[in-house]
């Protein structure tokens, strides 16, 4: 759960080798890297910038006269900082530089770079490498800062399967200016799935906690309920529950999609890239808040044990918040999303609804109504209004802001904070709509009936969450509104028989999950005892304090 020296080995080095570099140059590097023979990493972010990748200050000049690219750092702020496996494990790097070939700056391009000697690990002449220190979470993985002094590569290096510089310094362009980004869009891809596991960690400890844990009465005189019975307990839990299986089948759906692009950009077609980057951009952002609250309420669920280590969830929860920040602080990405959204909009204005790609077609259809009674259906339409009217009011005002000869940028800026709303319900709706199309397509009756149960509290869920927005036009009524919370209370009793099941069908490990309160025998009491004589403090009865400080304080005349 810290996180593995190597993760960024199979998670980002190997992969942007996949699909950057050419297969000539693969059949020199990617046999190496996949038999761990050299091990690599992902560096693009520098100390003083990591989100706004066009301002990336590491040079790779080409040197026509060698043949060689010149990598360097011109100031402090240029250091690359935060690459996982950077700091100590890595001796080669996938390194995003800024790509100048006779005097002109072609923006950020990927190379190989080795940074430490393959026999002794000590790194290169020309290369200054670290690791930046503890962290939040993730301590396990040593994230590193990177200089160079005027390091030379050979041209060779320059990932070449999109675009390359020719011997003589010609410049052959990508068919997609962002097609470099690939390694980030695929981590991006599979962000959802891993989020949900986070989430279905934390979960697992929670809800086999809360069956054990015994407090209060419900009804008296009876024996003390398991909190798992108290309907805010449930609250807090189960549409975390949903979620967790949501994200799962949303994750997949990127995933497919992430292949598909990289089979279609091999044949020159680079479509889809648009699309996938606002999808993930918005999911990855969306899903790794929500993950990062279930698992902040899963903890508190637990009350004072969730605090202590024991529980293990604030671990969980270290290293799940990291991907709010990692591969593209989301803010920037929802915001990124939201380009995509007005330039929907746009079209739409402009007469060209036909245009409008599926996942955002709903944009140009007004609906008047829902009547919920009648089902999930009814649901999605009242998602795809509360998006829509969202989407519609943030990009008008952005237009009516452009229109009245604000800069770009400031109008922009002005309109940033209802575009992220409108690219959160746009994401919400795509994840309502593949856990709906995920349930109706599984098999089994009896799985579909209990996963039919999530999906019905999720949608009542969301849509309360959501009310202000279908409350805002009168789209829902005060007594829809009422409707769909009997619907929650009700979903919430009816799913707790299976809410342990739910969260043991994830099948966690005791090992896996390193939790004393989510064991699955259940003994929880005994072995926090256990666990606490185990604490450093506990191997003498007197700690050496006693004589140092105690004691001349407890022996004070003052
Ligand atoms: C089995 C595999 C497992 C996989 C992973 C499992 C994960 C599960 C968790 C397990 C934990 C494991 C370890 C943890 C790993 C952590 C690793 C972390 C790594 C990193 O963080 S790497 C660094 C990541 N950095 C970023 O993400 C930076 C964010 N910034 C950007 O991406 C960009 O700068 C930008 C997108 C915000 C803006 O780019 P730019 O300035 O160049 O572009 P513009 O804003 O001007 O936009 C211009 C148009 O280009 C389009 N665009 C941008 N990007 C793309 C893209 N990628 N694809 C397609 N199109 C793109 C914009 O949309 C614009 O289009 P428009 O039409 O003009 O609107
Ligand atoms: C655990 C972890 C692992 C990482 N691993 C790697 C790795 O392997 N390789 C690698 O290269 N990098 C890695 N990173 C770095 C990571 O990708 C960046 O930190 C991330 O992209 C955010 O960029 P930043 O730090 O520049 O944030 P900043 O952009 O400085 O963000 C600060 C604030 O400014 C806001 N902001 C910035 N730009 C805008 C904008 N245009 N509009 C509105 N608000 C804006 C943000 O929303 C945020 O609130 C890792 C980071 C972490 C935490």
């Amino acid at each position: 759960m810290e996180g593995h020296p190597l993760a960024l080995h199979d998670v980002m080095f190997i992969p942007a080798l996949v699909a950057q570099a050419s297969d000539e140059q693969n059949k020199k590097w990617l046999r190496r890297a996949q038999r761990r023979e050299i091990v690599g990493c992902y560096a693009q972010t520098e100390l003083g910038h990591g989100s706004n990748l066009r301002k990336l200050e590491t040079t790779a000049t080409y040197d026509v006269s060698t043949q060689e690219f010149v990598l360097h750092t011109p100031q402090i702020t240029s250091l690359k900082w935060w690459p996982g496996g950077l700091g100590k494990s890595s001796n080669y790097a996938v390194v995003v530089a800024n790509m100048i070939v006779k005097e002109k700056h072609l923006g950020p391009h990927s190379f190989l770079v080795q940074l430490r000697d393959e026999i002794t690990h000590q790194s290169l002449k020309g290369i200054t490498v670290g690791d930046i220190g503890p962290k939040l979470s993730f301590n396990a993985i040593d994230n590193g800062f990177l200089g160079f002094d005027n390091y030379r590569i050979p041209r060779t290096n320059l990932l070449m399967r999109h675009s390359r510089v020719e011997p003589d310094g010609t410049y052959v362009k990508p068919p997609h200016a962002k097609i470099n980004y690939s390694a980030m869009v695929r981590v991006r891809s599979h962000m959802a799935t891993g989020q949900g596991n986070f989430l279905a960690q934390a979960l697992t400890i929670a809800v086999r906690y809360s069956t054990v844990r015994r407090q209060g009465f419900i009804e008296s005189g009876e024996q003390e309920v398991k909190v798992l019975d108290y309907q805010t307990q449930q609250h807090r839990l189960f549409p975390s529950i949903a979620k967790a299986y949501a994200f799962t089948f949303a994750g997949y759906e990127t995933i497919r999609l992430y292949e598909q692009l990289l089979k279609e950009v091999d044949t020159g077609n680079v479509s889809l890239m648009a699309d996938l980057h606002a999808l993930t951009s918005g999911l990855k952002s969306v899903v790794t808040h929500q993950t990062a609250q279930g698992i902040e309420q899963a903890r508190m669920a637990c009350g004072g044990h969730g605090y202590s280590q024991a529980s293990y969830i604030s671990e969980i929860f270290g290293v799940a918040v990291g991907g709010c920040t990692y591969e593209g602080e989301n803010m920037v990405m929802l915001l990124q999303l939201a380009r995509y959204l007005v330039k929907s909009v746009e079209q739409i204005k402009a007469g060209e609804s036909g245009k409008l790609g599926p996942l955002v077609a709903y944009l140009a259809v007004k609906v008047d109504g829902v009547d919920l009674e009648k089902g999930v259906e009814e649901y999605m339409k009242a998602f795809q209004h509360v998006s829509r009217l969202q989407t519609w009011k943030a990009s008008e005002k952005f237009l009516k802001l452009l229109k009245s000869g604000e800069k770009r940028e400031v109008a922009w800026n002005k309109s940033s904070v209802e575009l992220t709303r409108a690219s959160r319900l746009h994401t919400r709706l795509y994840i309502a709509e593949t856990f709906k199309r995920s349930v109706q397509e599984v098999a089994d009756p009896r799985l579909k009936e209990v996963l039919t149960d999530l999906l019905h509290l999720h949608v009542n869920y969301e849509l309360l969450d959501m009310a202000t927005y279908a409350l805002e036009d009168g789209f829902l009524s005060s007594s829809q509104l009422d409707y769909v919370r009997d619907q929650l209370y009700f979903y919430l009793a009816k799913i707790r028989p299976n809410a342990v099941s739910l969260v043991d069908s994830w099948e966690f490990s005791d090992m896996q999950l390193r939790s004393v309160l989510g064991r699955r025998d259940g003994n929880v009491y005994e072995n926090l005892v256990a666990w606490a004589k185990a604490s450093p403090l506990n191997k003498t009865d007197v700690l050496p304090s006693v004589e140092k400080y105690l004691k001349p304080m407890m022996n004070s005349k003052l």
